[in-house]
């Protein structure tokens, strides 16, 4: 039963019950009677009594009263109109709310403070005086003149109405609760849960509440949920009255923001940055009042003074008339979440190491570059960057000194360009320049150069110094292209012959650049399934012995045939190979084929037939290596001297020292090895004594000339004496006229190789000529 029950008519006191009374610090209930009830309640909840308010179906919720010396009491209230045959009243019953939760909400309300039923009955013949509308509901009546006048008996069975009247006699003054039937008007009867309270000065006075007794489990089922959820849940629950000031607060609230319920009661909730905004707050509750309500997520402070971020909803509560009588704000502390979005949207879009734009945000903000270009008819620059020589420093320093190394030269290109221009790392040591609104193209060299410059100066990293250089390719919008995607292939293109071209240098793009990328795609697609379909064969050249011309052996040389490519050359389609890594399958195929041929010859009695096999970059730096050449020659079943292994001299000097170890490993292996293109590096002794190789190979372009050109026969004739002092045997290759052979045998070269003697053929061309040639006399 509530702890206070108050009549007011026209906002004054018509009737309180003397527990509240006393609740209000008077014994003496009677002295209240005709005092006005705002006096007696906080000033926030004051509009509550409006006469708006007597009008509607009612409204529950905390609020505060007024006790003895202003002390605040906080109660759960009920307020309803109660209507009788004079007019409007209304009826307050609360209930006092636990001192250690004196803010809780609607979960705190019990049967004896919701908008129930409740009807008076003040007169000796059993009449119904007065009426709430939900009791005009459960009554079954139309309005409450069908209600107000009638007697109980037309409700109640008499047993009920007898033991109301007993408790008149004065045999239950505390008043009790039964379960009773009641008669309604419509016909359809029905079991409700009852409590009589005896009311007023009257012997029959009573207030009865009502509730249908499916109502009320079903009422005391929500009401249970309802505190639970409000309780327990994880998301801040904030309830403000009509002036936004809030009312209560739950436990999660506090927990996000720190604020205990005692703060911030009866403020205005400064944690919504709307509230501190009179423009948005009015904005916001318009919307509310429009569409029921408004989300936002949005940052805010707690009490210690930590930004947090929070997903914020705010729903209005409707009264019967559509009236927004309170608001429900929820918010979920969703900092990490933003945190987390925040952390990957950073490296959806920036690189790691250097804090540069990475490909996606570049190709973004290159496309809005173009837009931005083509709408102001202005010029953009794209120059593409390559780092000459990181790979070597990252191989060998480590790549804790090639991290750094690149985190320095990003802070140097970014150094080089203008505000306003976007420098992004692609990723390895490629990096890309956007330069917006660049003017005339002779200011890009200008740049590019800088960027060389820059990029040229030692690098200082763990006490050693470094030295690198770079490779720029430039490429203008809308001269070379009007698509970024295009440009960026362009810039590559152009990236690529600047490295052609000696490196450290920059090249613009141009047409014959285009058409070597088209053709080097047009390459790569049909490389892609050559080895299926079986496009590949392996040819062999023989080399002899200058002084006796007896053949020494071969060198295994690819041919790839293609349906509508045709034959195309290896030293077009061996680059794209090792720039997509299929060099290492084929590679590894070429050896199985060369192994397989080396088996036939030597079977067929011809074992000084040594077939050399050309490695690739990749393959000498693939670790597996060794032994997938041992495994080749055990499924061939030949001897490890049967096959020779030819690598470039400019390979070896990218990877000094992973090369040596690698060739060590083949030389003990009993592999034969050969220095190929000699001549064309750095063709350093020192070098060459450190490499375990048994042949070196003087490259073509010096035997070409070798017969017009005196000092490409000195180059030639250094190049035997010293490969002999070492005890290296000396091959030249490219052979094509007599004069050169003679020459070569006169300057005591040991072996040749060339189109004198056959260009690369068959094998079964090799066995025609094993069975034609003979040892023949010197020439
Ligand atoms: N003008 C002229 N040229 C001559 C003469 N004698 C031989 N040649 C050519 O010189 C090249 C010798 O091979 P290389 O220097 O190892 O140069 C090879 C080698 O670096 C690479 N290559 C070929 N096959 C393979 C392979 O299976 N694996 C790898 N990694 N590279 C290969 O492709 C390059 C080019 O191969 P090819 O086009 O077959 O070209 C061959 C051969 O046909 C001559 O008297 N005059």
């Amino acid at each position: 039963m509530p702890d206070f029950i108050c009549v007011s008519r026209h906002g004054r006191i018509d009737y309180i019950s003397p527990m509240g009374a006393r609740l209000l610090g008077v014994t003496d209930s009677s002295i209240l009677i005709g005092r006005s009830l705002a006096d007696f309640l906080h000033a926030d909840h004051r509009s509550l009594l409006d006469a708006g308010t007597a009008v509607t179906d009612g409204l529950c919720q905390p609020l505060v009263l007024l006790g003895e010396g202003g002390r605040g009491i906080h109660v759960m209230a009920a307020i309803q109109r109660i209507a009788d045959e004079s007019g409007d009243a209304l009826l307050l019953r609360a209930r006092i709310l636990p001192p250690d939760r004196p803010f809780a909400p609607e979960g705190e309300v019990t049967a004896s403070v919701d908008l129930m039923a409740v009807c008076l009955m003040k007169s000796a013949d059993g009449r119904i005086d007065a009426v709430t509308p939900q009791g005009v509901q459960l009554l079954g009546a139309a309005n409450m003149a069908d209600v107000v006048g009638r007697p109980l008996s037309a409700f109640l069975p008499k047993e009920t109405i007898a033991s109301i009247l007993s408790l008149a006699e004065g045999t239950s003054a505390a008043g009790y609760s039964v379960t009773t039937k009641v008669f309604r008007l419509d016909g359809q009867d029905r079991d409700v849960a009852m409590s009589v309270m005896p009311f007023g000065d009257g012997p029959h006075h009573f207030l009865i509440e009502m509730r249908s007794r499916y109502e009320n489990r079903l009422m005391d089922e929500k009401l249970r949920l309802a505190e639970t959820v409000f309780a327990a849940t994880v998301e801040a629950i904030v309830i403000l009255d009509s002036d936004f000031r809030i009312v209560a607060v739950n436990p999660a609230f506090s927990a996000i923001t720190g604020f205990s319920a005692e703060e911030v009661v009866g403020t205005l909730p400064v944690f919504f940055d709307l509230a501190t905004d009179p423009d948005m707050l009015t904005s916001v509750l318009a919307t509310i009042g429009r569409t029921g309500r408004w989300d936002q997520e949005q940052w805010s402070r707690r009490k210690s003074g930590e930004e947090f971020a929070k997903r914020l909803s705010i729903v209005g509560v409707a009264d019967g008339d559509g009236d927004i009588r309170q608001y429900v704000a929820l918010f979920a502390d969703v900092t990490q979440r933003k945190h987390d979005e925040e952390r990957i949207r950073y490296q959806a879009n920036y690189d790691s190491l250097t804090g540069l734009p990475n490909r996606s945000l570049f190709m973004d903000r290159l496309c809005q570059a173009l837009h931005l270009a083509e709408r102001a008819g202005q010029r953009v620059g794209l120059m593409y960057i390559d780092l000459d020589g990181f790979k070597l420093i990252n191989d060998t320093l480590g790549h804790e000194v090639g991290d750094e190394l690149l985190k320095e030269a990003a802070k140097r290109l970014l150094f080089c360009v203008r505000h306003g221009d976007t420098v992004a790392r692609l990723g390895g040591d490629e990096f890309t320049i956007i330069m917006p609104n660049l003017g005339e193209i002779r200011y890009a060299p200008v740049i590019a150069q800088r960027m060389i410059e820059a990029l040229e100066q030692p690098f200082h990293l763990e006490n050693r110094e470094a030295f690198i250089s770079a490779s720029i390719g430039i490429t203008m919008f809308p001269d070379d292209a009007v698509d970024a995607n295009t440009l960026l292939k362009n810039a590559d293109a152009a990236m690529y012959r600047a490295k052609e071209q000696g490196k450290a240098n920059y090249q613009f793009f141009t047409a014959d650049i285009n058409a070597e990328v088209s053709e080097r795609m047009i390459i790569k697609n049909g490389l892609s399934k050559a080895l299926e379909r079986e496009e590949f064969t392996v040819y062999y050249q023989p080399k002899c012995d200058l002084a006796t011309g007896r053949l020494t052996g071969v060198e295994a040389l690819l041919r790839w045939r293609n349906m509508e490519l045709g034959a195309v050359s290896p030293v077009k389609f061996i680059p794209v190979m090792e720039e997509t890594g299929l060099i290492g399958t084929v590679g590894e195929w070429v050896l199985e084929m060369a192994c397989q041929q080396y088996r036939i010859w030597r079977d067929a009695g011809h074992p000084h037939m040594r077939v050399a096999v050309n490695l690739s970059v990749r393959q000498l730096r693939q670790p597996n290596l060794a032994r997938s050449v041992e495994e080749a020659l055990r499924r061939a079943g030949i001897e490890a001297s049967g096959i020779e292994l030819e690598i470039t001299e400019s390979m070896i000097m990218r990877d000094t020292e992973n090369a040596i170890d690698v060739l060590r490993t083949l030389s003990e292996m009993g592999i034969h090895l050969a220095m190929d293109d000699f001549g064309t590096g750095y063709s350093s002794l020192s070098y060459l004594k450190k490499f375990p190789v048994h042949t070196i190979k003087i490259d073509r372009s010096f035997i070409n000339d070798i017969a017009t050109d005196p000092d490409d026969q000195e180059i030639i004739r250094t190049i035997i004496s010293m490969g002999h002092s070492l005890r290296r045997k000396v091959v030249a290759e490219g052979v094509e006229t007599e004069e050169q052979r003679i020459l070569l045998r006169k300057l005591r070269c040991d072996e040749m190789q060339g189109y004198l003697l056959s260009p690369p053929v068959p094998a079964a061309e090799i066995d025609r000529l094993l069975a034609s040639l003979r040892p023949g006399p010197e020439a």
